[in-house]
């Protein structure tokens, strides 16, 4: 420990957290958990899934390359915890894209409407040059969407960014009939899992939200 005068004890083994993401709903909810990260800087990716890749594979894979990508941004000699996640709404093998376009959103919501589909998020942390991963899996029930929902749905402009065009977190909640399985992960960042790999790595950094 470091005593600095006049300052409370810095603990100069504490991890610096390092989020991969520009999502702002992965920030929000590390910050739900108590945690900050002390550096947020997104990894740009080629998210384009490989031929006969399912979306459990899609999504493992990509959060490591989210991860590694910024591993290559940081000094040797810095003591960094990467974490990065990528989330993939499928139907069946059928990967759902990331709405960017009304016309996009409008697709998904067509597919989902009525039926059941799964999220996957994918995981990853790097720390002391080991990757560790894993993939949580929640099965979502859509109620059937009239035209008139659909419609009001895009006016809302909530879809942009998200993968399968709906944000749980937001309106589109009020379409899920049933969900099986953890909602932090749908929204992006499934947090059992996210934080059982930061105990498996005795994490105690991140600017605590809460100050023991
Ligand atoms: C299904 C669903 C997805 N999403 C969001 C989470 C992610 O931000 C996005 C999935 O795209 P991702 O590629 O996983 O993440 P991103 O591009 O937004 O951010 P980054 O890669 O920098 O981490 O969709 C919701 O916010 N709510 C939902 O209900």
């Amino acid at each position: 420990m470091i005593l600095q005068k006049g300052a409370s004890p810095i603990d100069t083994n504490r991890q610096k957290l390092w989020l991969a993401s520009a999502s702002p709903r992965r920030l929000d909810l590390l910050a739900q958990i108590g945690i900050k990260p002390e550096h947020v800087g997104p990894a740009d990716i080629d998210e384009t899934p490989k031929s006969a890749e399912t979306p459990r594979e899609l999504a493992r894979r990509l959060a490591l390359e989210k991860a590694a990508a910024v591993l290559t941004h940081i000094p040797e000699n810095e003591d960094w915890v990467i974490l990065a996640a990528d989330t993939v709404v499928a139907q069946g093998r059928r990967i759902l894209p990331k709405a960017e376009t009304q016309e996009t959103a409008k697709a998904c919501l067509k597919l989902l409407s009525g039926r059941a589909h799964r999220v996957f998020s994918g995981v990853c942390l790097i720390y002391k040059g080991k990757s560790m991963l894993r993939v949580a899996d929640t099965r979502v029930v859509m109620k059937r969407l009239s035209a008139e929902e659909i419609t009001t749905y895009l006016d809302s402009q909530e879809w942009r960014g998200k993968a399968g065009g709906y944000a749980i977190q937001g309106r589109a909640d009020a379409f899920v009939k049933s969900l099986n399985g953890s909602y932090s992960n749908v929204v992006g960042l499934p947090l059992y899992e996210t934080s059982s790999l930061l105990a498996g790595i005795g994490f105690k950094g991140g600017q605590n939200e809460h100050n023991d």
